[in-house]
């Protein structure tokens, strides 16, 4: 039996404008999507956060006929689908996820998805990639499944740590601790809906977009020199700003907006959502009054200790 574990993430500054080439700063979080694959006479998927709308069953064999399903499983599929095509072979399998967290709420499920199947599926399969190997290989499933996308949050999960993603490619782990508060709530769209809105208002605005997004980059910028000289003052300032930009873009939600200017009004150092944005996940610098203003929006508070590892991969003879 293969057993795999894969931490979620936050992306502390620079979604979005990642995904047009600008720096962006994201980090592992203890939250850890766990995957189990074990030999089975067919190829069998569970998974146990996923809910779908709607089915139709064929009544006679008890079989479930739903759009719905193959769309919901399209990062799990894409990824299985990958090796048969990559690398020629399909071995059966059980493989079971466990998410500590909904779906689609801007912790990086998609990539954990991914990162996790990769792993362990190519372990599965007698590979032993490495987790730069593993993040190169998730970040080509991402991008197709999505058809847009940036590296920022497969290799965070990949790779563990605080990750510092350079303008136009590579990337750099920060020396440097930030402790964080963070909730998500519900999202009224999947990051793949919402990259599609942002990309629509480039098209139809593209200085005021580059304009908006290359402000985002020195934001991240400002923000890593920040957090490796620990100025907590100025990393939440950051944060605001960081916040107002992405409202701009059209990807945050009123709850969580009115969330962020109270809670600069009531003087926490800094808040601002993480990840896709529509709902899902808010971040504040650590403060005890973050988790109260994110239980008034009904948010579900994580773990969001830092992981220093990325997946972690173990073979477990039965
Ligand atoms: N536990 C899971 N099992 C299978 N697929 C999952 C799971 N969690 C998330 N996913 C996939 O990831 C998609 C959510 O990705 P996305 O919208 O990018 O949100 P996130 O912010 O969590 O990355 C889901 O629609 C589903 O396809
Ligand atoms: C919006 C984006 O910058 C982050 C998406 O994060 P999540 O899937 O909502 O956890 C997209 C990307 O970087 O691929
Ligand atoms: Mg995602």
């Amino acid at each position: 039996m293969i057993e795999v574990e894969v931490p979620l993430k936050l992306t502390l500054f620079g979604e979005h404008a990642v995904v047009y080439g600008e720096p962006a700063i994201a980090m592992a979080i203890n939250e850890k999507m766990k995957i189990k694959i074990v030999p089975y006479h067919k190829m069998i998927l569970k998974s146990n956060s996923l809910s779908i709308k709607g089915i139709k069953v064929d009544l006679e064999e008890m079989k479930l006929e739903s759009e719905e399903t193959s769309k919901v499983l399209s990062y799990a599929l894409s990824t299985i689908n990958f090796f048969e095509k990559e690398y020629g072979t399909r071995k059966n399998a059980l493989i079971e996820i466990e998410s500590p967290v909904d779906p689609s709420v801007g912790l990086g499920t998609s990539a954990a998805v991914i990162v996790g199947i990769v792993g362990g599926y190519s372990r599965y399969l007698g590979y032993e990639l490495t987790r730069e190997e593993i993040a190169k290989i998730s970040h080509k499933i991402e991008l197709t499944v999505q058809g847009l996308g940036s590296r920022m949050d497969t290799y965070t999960t990949s790779l563990g740590g605080l990750i510092y993603f350079h303008k136009g490619g590579g990337y750099e782990k920060i020396r440097g601790e930030i402790r964080i508060t963070a909730g998500y709530i519900r999202r009224i769209a999947t990051t793949a809906e919402i990259l599609k809105r942002v990309k629509s208002l480039k098209e139809k605005n593209p200085d005021l977009f580059n304009d908006l997004i290359s402000s985002i980059g020195k934001t991240v910028n400002k923000a890593k020199i920040a957090i490796e000289k620990g100025d907590e003052e100025e990393i939440g300032e950051l944060m605001y700003v960081n916040h107002g930009l992405l409202m701009s873009l059209g990807v945050t939600l009123p709850p969580i907006d009115n969330l962020v200017s109270t809670a600069k009004i009531l003087g926490l150092k800094g808040c601002k959502i993480s990840g896709g944005g529509g709902g899902g996940s808010t971040i504040c610098l650590e403060d005890e009054r973050a988790r109260i203003l994110l239980s008034t929006i009904g948010a579900k508070i994580i773990d969001s200790g830092i992981s220093q590892e990325g997946v972690m991969i173990k073979e477990i003879n039965q």
